[in-house]
């Protein structure tokens, strides 16, 4: 990976997407070659240093019985007092009604009768926006960061992420070669081994796995739009 470069990972269930990300955190240690960051092997950089220069949103996120605000700000105590940036980031996720209605100090959960409920996606946005609040690291790691979303909020999460971390490292897992397809590099992952390398337009030429499933997903995505249009 170099500085900046967008990197997203694609395959089917159990080809190893989240173990590489693991991986490459420095959270399992293969035999062989290390990970390196700037030329050092992972396992000889501290622990905090590392992780103070990443931000991970891994697919079981934190849901804290708490405010909003204290969902947002966890291990952030700097960000709890910032009300213009909690809300810019809830925006930036989707929850706009959320930042512009009762805002940062509603409770969530079941905390008493003026908490509220957050779905699935909802809690996935809060987390996002967790993430955008604290986009300070130079790695970003991010196993299906959409996947509760419907399409709509996915697309607009999706250019919030590639917007707000423009400049940072970014190593995106998802399932959806649409979402794949605008970063610099995909690797295609099989049985735990990267079996395809390349943009968009190299692998959708190599003809191989990526050209399958993207025409496969283009295929559903036509059949979707001429459903909504047929006449009732
Ligand atoms: N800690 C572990 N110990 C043993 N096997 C594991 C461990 N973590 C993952 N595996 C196995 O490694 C394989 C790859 O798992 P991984 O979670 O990386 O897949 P994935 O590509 O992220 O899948 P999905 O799309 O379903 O999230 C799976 O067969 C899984 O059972």
């Amino acid at each position: 990976m170099s500085r900046g470069e967008k990197i997203a990972i694609l395959g089917g269930n159990g080809s190893g997407k989240s173990t590489l990300l693991k991986v490459v955190l420095g959270l399992y240690v293969l035999d062989g070659e290390p990970v390196r960051y700037d030329g050092v092997p992972v396992s000889a950089i501290d622990r905090n240093s590392m992780f103070a220069r990443v931000q991970v949103l891994f697919q079981d996120f934190v849901r804290y019985q708490g405010t909003v605000r204290e969902n947002m700000a966890a291990g952030h105590s700097a960000a709890l007092k910032d009300d213009a940036r909690l809300r810019s980031a809830l925006k930036a996720s989707g929850l706009g009604e959320l930042a512009d209605g009762r805002g940062p100090d509603t409770p969530l959960g079941q905390m008493d009768a003026s908490s509220i409920y957050l779905s699935g996606g909802q809690w996935q946005k809060l987390a996002l926006s967790r993430l955008f609040l604290h986009s300070d690291a130079d790695l970003v790691v991010l196993d299906e960061p959409t996947s509760a979303l419907d399409p709509m909020s996915e697309s607009a999460a999706m250019d919030s992420i590639w917007r707000l971390f423009a400049d940072k490292t970014v190593l995106l897992v998802t399932h959806r070669v649409a979402l794949a397809g605008r970063a610099d590099r995909i690797w295609v992952m099989e049985e735990g081994r990267i079996v395809e390398e390349g943009n968009h337009e190299s692998l959708l030429a190599l003809g191989g796995r990526y050209a399958r499933v993207w025409s496969e997903q283009q295929a559903l995505h036509d059949r979707k739009i001429s459903l909504r249009s047929e006449p009732r």
